[in-house]
């Protein structure tokens, strides 16, 4: 199964936010310290390389201002989750982020989606929720409530499978698991379930798990759009595993991002499909 599956670019639009406030002033997360010290111009360096590498695949990306005082805004993924142009804004879960919740949906009601709700309960936007086709996979347990599961599929009217999670380092479902089409996924087991790999490998005729070592530093944090997929540079046993199923891995150094915990997928939010063609598909 694999390098002569042709695989088809979706062109994507996404939003992102420059990491110009971007610090490791308190720890929520493992891989957080604020002992270790953090170089904002080579975040803002990386950052831009990866907003380059999505650009150059054909999506288009929008930008949302950086707030001070929020310096894991750079996190865009976390601001909501957006499908058919319904917009559920997260809630987050930790004090440190919960001022991002109206900086977004200021954004979004600015520039004219409707509707836009709220979340009711703590919803770490798409961080926690990756969609499938209609599917949409719902990691909780660190920072997603289980109780949002039952509220993201009434708002948006699709079937919603939860995933506890269960290794405190991969903390969003997007940390340890990446859709890279409607039948592909990669994950790392071990941060999951034996009932959601149960759920997941009847989900997906193609389920390929990762090792740890990948997804520590963040291989599962990947952009697909269908054929491309995005991932962070040190993660080369899943760019070649990428590349042996018929996927084109593009690698980027997100390591400096890294100290707040997140990599190149933390970093955009899917805000629906774009009409140009992509260049390099
Ligand atoms: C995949 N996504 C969106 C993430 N994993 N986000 C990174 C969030 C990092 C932040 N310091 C936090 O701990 O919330």
């Amino acid at each position: 199964m694999s390098e002569r599956i042709p695989r088809r670019a979706r062109p994507r639009r996404f939003l992102m936010c420059p990491p110009t406030y971007f610090a490791v002033e308190y720890a929520i997360n493992p891989w957080m310290d604020p002992a270790v010290p953090v170089h904002r111009a080579r975040a803002v360096r990386q950052w831009g390389e990866l907003r380059s590498a999505v650009e150059g695949l054909g999506h288009c990306v929008e930008l949302i201002d950086p707030v001070p005082g929020l310096p894991d805004m750079v996190f865009a993924a976390n601001g909501a989750t957006v499908i058919d142009g319904r917009v559920l804004v997260a809630s987050f879960r930790h004090a440190e982020r919960s001022g991002e919740s109206s900086a977004f949906e200021r954004w979004f009601r600015g520039r004219g989606y409707r509707p836009v709700l709220a979340a009711e309960h703590v919803n770490e936007g798409e961080g926690d929720h990756l969609r499938a086709g209609r599917t949409v996979l719902a990691g909780y347990g660190f920072r997603t409530e289980r109780a949002a599961t039952a509220e993201t599929a009434r708002y948006f009217g699709r079937p919603v499978v939860g995933l506890r999670l269960v290794d405190p380092r991969f903390y969003h479902l997007d940390t340890a698991l990446a859709v890279l089409d409607e039948r592909t996924v990669m994950f790392w087991p071990g941060a999951f379930t034996a009932t959601g790999r149960r759920r997941l490998a009847a989900l997906f005729p193609d389920l390929l798990a990762v090792g740890e070592g990948d997804a520590e530093c963040f291989g599962l944090n990947a952009i697909s759009d269908g054929r491309h997929v995005v991932l962070p540079a040190a993660a080369e046993r899943t760019a070649r595993l990428l590349a042996s199923r018929g996927f084109e891995p593009v690698p980027v150094e997100t390591d400096e991002l890294a100290k707040g915990g997140g990599g190149p997928k933390c970093c955009v939010l899917e805000l629906g499909a774009a009409t140009v063609l992509p260049a390099a598909a």
